[in-house]
């Protein structure tokens, strides 16, 4: 079967249907700027109105903040300085009011920004998922569904972290601070200069730190990548895992990388958190100042101590939203690095392409020809080299051959999962590469060795094979492939969850399943990679019956592993280094004593071929 190839490296514009650089090893932009702009353009504008909204809001907690510093002024001066008894009650009254409107508005922008974050996730998995179905199946063996299922989780949050933080620190955190810098200008212009001078200085120091976060932050991703794969791996895997005893060794990945997340994060919290004590001491640093130069001024005289206590509350309230702005560059950094890993798989070209207005094709009887056809799955490793042969409409033509001969990629191809290199595969006389794709794969049914079932019902899986099949069709499916007895044999039929019965179903059962599938799919060509997993003979003959009720009267290409198959099909391919090496019936190939009677031999054990 198919090898796995290895990852290739990573180009800034993938070709079509060539899958991306490995998470653990992803190469960021010189500058975060053209990701965060596309990331603006196309989720962004998409809610423009909702972030519309959220700012206004963010604007009202800004005014607010800023109103309760202006009103520290009229406290002192009021009410400690002149002793104002009237004052009391319309001051407390109007801080209420003021932190009453500040949490709804906080409240309002904090829902809408959360409901559009949802959004975002949801569409970015959805758009990465599109993305995916359009790619080739070369795609598929580039990439572990692990990395994949990391990739798009991961990333779909990364892009809601990156718009969510840019709406609160843009909005929220810059619009505050303005409020209050005009709060404390207007207090006292020269006391201001002093504590905003310090600003920039943490801004430089900042810097340094968003590029260790960019290091570390892939390896967090490659880590998480690791734990869903190992995860997965084991739970598909687990008969093999228990047979083997590899507990041991399954827990020592998962042990590894459960390890290299947990390092990683604590790296990235380190990073991430070194700039709070930077700011903490200017931020001191600022309010020692402010002390000193007020101190002075309000002793000597000239300036109230209600202008001086405005002035430091606005200074406090400005330090929580400035030290977030101070840190906005790591956390941003650090999010888009997994947008950047999700948008490696948007941006992949799709693989398959089926330009519209392709004729339709049209399967009169179904014969299927290979005309000179060269194919390699890499560019100069051929594997099937000027491959000729027919199989004749409504006919079984079995494909015989040592492992890795091309079997399957005869039966890949033919489905156009990758496109030809050189010759052509005709059917019916139309050229497979010129007709539409869906077409080409509606007049095909494949039934592959790896029985896979879907999460549903019985019945439901059965009804992939034809959307929108009635009860009654799959039922008669399911009784043409020997499947409808055991099926009703469950406690709820045709509706029994797959997931329900767990390991209940035998191989023999699934490929059964999978045969109804297929014959309700009622395609004129049948592609068939049968099974090789050893069945009991009462299954197997039941597979076997079910397998004639599908072949009859279509043209099959069938990957023969079953005696049975070989001696009944009405043509055998000996294929070989990409070559049909014989063909011929069962007796003929046989009498030839040739390679299929070798292989024959070999396979089945006959003494008398053999000598
Ligand atoms: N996706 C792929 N990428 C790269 N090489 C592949 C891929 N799939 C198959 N190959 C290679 O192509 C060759 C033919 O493989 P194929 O699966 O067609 O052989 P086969 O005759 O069906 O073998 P078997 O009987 O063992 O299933 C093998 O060398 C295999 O390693």
């Amino acid at each position: 079967m198919h090898a796995t190839s290895p990852t290739p490296p990573q180009s800034a514009n993938p070709a079509p249907g060539k899958p991306v650089a490995n998470a653990g090893k992803p190469k960021l932009d010189a500058s975060s700027w053209p990701l965060i702009r596309r990331l603006l353009l196309d989720q962004g504008r998409q809610h423009v109105r909702g972030y519309l909204v959220a700012l206004a809001l963010m604007g009202v907690v800004a005014a607010m903040t800023a109103l309760a510093a202006w009103l520290m002024r009229d406290v002192i001066n009021r009410i400690f300085v002149e002793a104002n008894y009237a004052a009391i009650w319309w001051l407390s009254g109007a801080v209420i009011v003021i932190f009453v409107v500040k949490g709804f508005a906080s409240w309002g922008h904090a829902v809408m920004l959360a409901h559009i974050g949802n959004r975002i996730i949801a569409e970015t998995q959805t758009r990465a998922f599109d993305r995916l179905l359009s790619q080739g199946v070369g795609f598929f063996a580039d990439l572990t569904s692990g990395e994949l299922v990391g990739r798009i989780q991961k990333g779909a949050t990364s892009t809601r972290d990156v718009l969510n933080l840019l709406a609160t620190s843009i909005g929220r955190d810059t619009l505050t601070l303005v409020a209050l810098i005009v709060v404390m200008v207007v207090q006292d212009p020269a006391m201001s200069l002093i504590a905003l001078v310090l600003m920039p200085i943490a801004a430089f120091v900042v810097k340094g730190f968003v590029k260790r976060v960019k290091k570390v932050v892939p390896r967090e991703i490659a880590g998480t990548v690791g734990v869903v794969s190992a995860l997965q791996e084991t739970v598909q895997g687990i008969r093999v895992v228990k047979s083997f005893r590899l507990e041991p060794l399954m827990r020592q990945r998962m042990v590894h990388h459960v390890h290299e997340v947990e390092e990683a994060a604590n790296r990235i919290a380190n990073v991430a958190s070194r700039p709070v004590p930077l700011s903490d001491t200017l931020g001191g640093i600022a309010v020692a100042l402010v002390i000193m130069y007020a101190g002075h001024s309000v002793i000597k005289g000239g300036q109230t101590p209600g202008e001086f206590f405005s002035f430091i509350t606005a200074l406090l309230l400005a330090y929580e939203p400035a030290r977030r702005l101070a840190k906005l560059n790591v956390d941003l950094s650090a999010a888009l690095v997994g947008t950047k890993l999700l948008f490696d798989i948007i941006d992949v070209a799709p693989g398959e392409s089926d330009p519209p207005g392709r004729p339709a094709l049209e399967v009169k009887g179904g014969r299927i020809e290979f005309d000179n056809v060269t194919f390699g799955y890499r560019p100069d490793e051929p594997v099937l080299r000027g491959l000729s042969m027919v199989a004749e409409p409504g006919r079984t033509t079995a494909l015989v051959g040592p492992s890795g001969s091309g079997k399957t990629t005869i039966v890949n191809l033919v489905q156009r999962f990758w496109p030809v290199d050189a010759g052509r595969i005709v059917i019916d006389g139309q050229d497979i590469a010129a007709v539409s794709l869906g077409s080409l794969r509606d007049a095909c049914a494949f039934v592959s060795q790896d029985t896979f079932l879907f999460a549903g019902t019985v019945g439901e899986n059965i009804a992939f094979g034809r959307r929108g099949a009635s009860q009654a069709e799959i039922e008669a499916a399911a009784k043409a492939a020997h499947a409808h007895d055991f099926i009703t044999g469950f406690p709820k039929g045709y509706d029994t969850q797959v997931g329900e019965l767990g390991t209940q179903l035998s191989g023999g059962q699934r490929q059964r399943i999978a045969i109804a599938r297929a014959i309700l799919k009622d395609a004129p060509i049948i592609l068939l990679d049968e099974a090789t997993a050893a069945l009991d003979s009462e299954s197997e003959r039941e597979v076997q019956r079910a397998l004639e009720g599908l072949m009859r009267g279509r043209t099959t290409l069938v990957i023969a592993h079953r005696l049975q198959t070989i001696v009944s099909a009405d043509r055998i391919c000996v294929v070989e280094a990409g070559r049909v090496a014989e063909a011929g019936r069962h007796a003929e190939l046989l009498a030839a004593k040739g390679k299929y009677a070798h292989l024959y031999a070999i396979q089945f054990r006959d003494p008398q071929t053999l000598s």
